[in-house]
Parts: structure tokens; sequence; C-alpha cells
């Protein structure tokens, strides 16, 4: 079994130990733009992560205090935060999600794994602006449906893709925002031209891009951004620096090459 499938496992227990609850979700907060802001900004945006621990590097950070790391990210210029939101693998929980989001005033991704629209009202009652679907973890049909579940709840959502033919299902939806994990779910290795490779294929001038997993440096900013991203999402390389104002700037990379012209 591979990992995704070992997450995916749980998951799914997870879902339906909610579902016999009979646990219901109502949300008081009006979800927070995310894309429509990014055209506007003349920097490589980035998505920062609350990112506890990971099945490919164990314990990061576990007693963080993710309201304080997250008003941080905020002060440096984020333009959302990513909170992990699963226990088993990530040691993160929605609750995590819930304080990150009062606290902030930024949109706020759930990032789990999502297989059920019930994952979806939970996100959004607990103040996510933004979901993750992971093409890999969904039929064709279940994303689909997934996906126009939240746009009609108004949430944002991001469509990971790793691999090609992951990517070819996915441009049928014609998504707004397509994530590309450098990193393999299966495998754990990371390689950032994975995000060169798919953005190339990606045609659609208005779709968003954002490079996802294994960026620490200036360089590999530069990368991401040159093969047409304009946004990263960056987990481990915030969570484990002592000076989150010094990386914000080493990582911040004006968006000189456009995106628009890369692809
Ligand atoms: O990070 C992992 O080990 C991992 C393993 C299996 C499924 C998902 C995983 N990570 C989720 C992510 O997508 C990353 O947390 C995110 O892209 C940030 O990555 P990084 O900057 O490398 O921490």
């Amino acid at each position: 079994m591979t990992m995704l499938e070992k997450i995916l496992a749980k998951k799914q227990i997870e879902v339906e130990e909610l579902v016999n609850k009979g646990m219901t979700f109502d949300s008081a907060k009006q979800p927070v733009p995310f894309k429509s802001k990014i055209a506007a900004s003349t920097h490589v945006q980035i998505i920062s992560e609350i990112k506890r621990a990971s099945p490919s590097k164990g314990d990061i950070k576990t007693k963080i205090n993710h309201v304080q790391q997250a008003k941080q990210y905020e002060a440096n210029g984020a333009a959302a935060i990513s909170v992990l939101t699963d226990t088993t693998f990530f040691k993160g929980s929605i609750q995590d999600l819930q304080a990150v989001s009062d606290a902030v005033q930024i949109p706020v991704l759930c990032k789990d794994f999502i297989i059920h629209p019930i994952q979806i009202d939970r996100a959004k009652a607990a103040g996510a602006s933004i979901i993750l679907l992971i093409v890999a973890a969904l039929s064709k049909q279940q994303l689909y449906e997934l996906y126009h579940y939240a746009t009609e709840k108004e949430l944002e959502v991001i469509c990971e893709v790793h691999q090609l033919e992951e990517l070819e299902d996915l441009l049928a939806l014609d998504p707004a925002i397509i994530g590309i994990n450098n990193r393999n779910l299966k495998t754990f290795e990371v390689d950032l031209r994975t995000t060169t490779h798919l953005a190339a294929r990606i045609k659609n001038r208005n779709t968003l891009i954002i490079s996802e997993s294994g960026l620490q440096t200036r360089a590999d900013a530069i990368l991401a951004r040159d093969a047409g991203a304009e946004v990263l999402l960056i987990g481990e390389t915030l969570m484990r620096s002592d000076n989150l104002s010094k990386t914000f700037n080493h990582l911040k990379i004006a968006k000189q090459r456009s995106a628009k012209h890369a692809r």
C-alpha cells in the first residue's frame, strides 16, 4: 500500500464517522477572495503552510503555536495560510484551521484529503475560503462533483496534480486554479521540474498555477515562476525558519517574467 492509499483508507473511516454521527455544519464566515487578489500583485505570492509533521519528514515542529505562526505569516505578506487538518499523518486538526481563520484576515486553505462533501461543509464552517482536491485521490466523477459542490458554496478550489495523465483528466474541467505538486505522494520524491513540465501543458491563460512542495531557495522560486507559477505553496521551509522575515524576503521575487509569457 502506498502512503496515499493509507491516508485515503483512514479518511474513508473518518468520513463514515462524520456521516454516521449525523454531523451538520453551519458556516458563519463569508469566504475571503483569493485568486482575484493574485492578479493585482506585482510579486509571486506565497501560500504559507502550518505543517507540524508529515509522512515524508516525520516531526517538523509539533509544538508550534499555530495562531502565532499564522499571524507572522500574514504580517510577512503571505497571500493565504494553508492549514494541514489531518491528525493521523500530519498532527493537525480542524480546530487548528478554525483558530487560524479567527485570527487572520487573509484566506485560509483547508489542506486535507477530501473525498466527501461533508469534509467541504466542515472546512467551510471552520472558516476555510479555499479547499484542496487531489486528482490522484479521486475518480473523475468524484473530482467533478466535489469541485462543483465546493464552488457552489463559494469556496475556491485548488485542483492538485503531479502527473501528466492527471493534468489531462483535469483540463476537461477547466478549473480556475491548478496546484502542481512537485512531490510524488507515493514515493515522496521531490522534483521541481514537475512544475516546469506540467505548467507548459496548461494553455488557458486565466488558470492560476501554484507550485507546491520542496521550495526552499530563491533559485527554486525563480524556477517555479519562470515555469508559469504565480503562487508558491511552502510548508517545511517556513516551519523550520528561525527568522521568518528574512526567509520571506529571500523568497520574494517579482513577477518579472510574466507567468502568462512563460507558457
Ligand atoms: O509532505 C508530505 O510528506 C506529504 C506526504 C503525503 C501526502 C502529502 C504530503 N504533503 C502535503 C503537501 O502538499 C505539502 O505539505 C505542501 O505542498 C508543502 O510542501 P513543503 O513545502 O515541501 O513542506
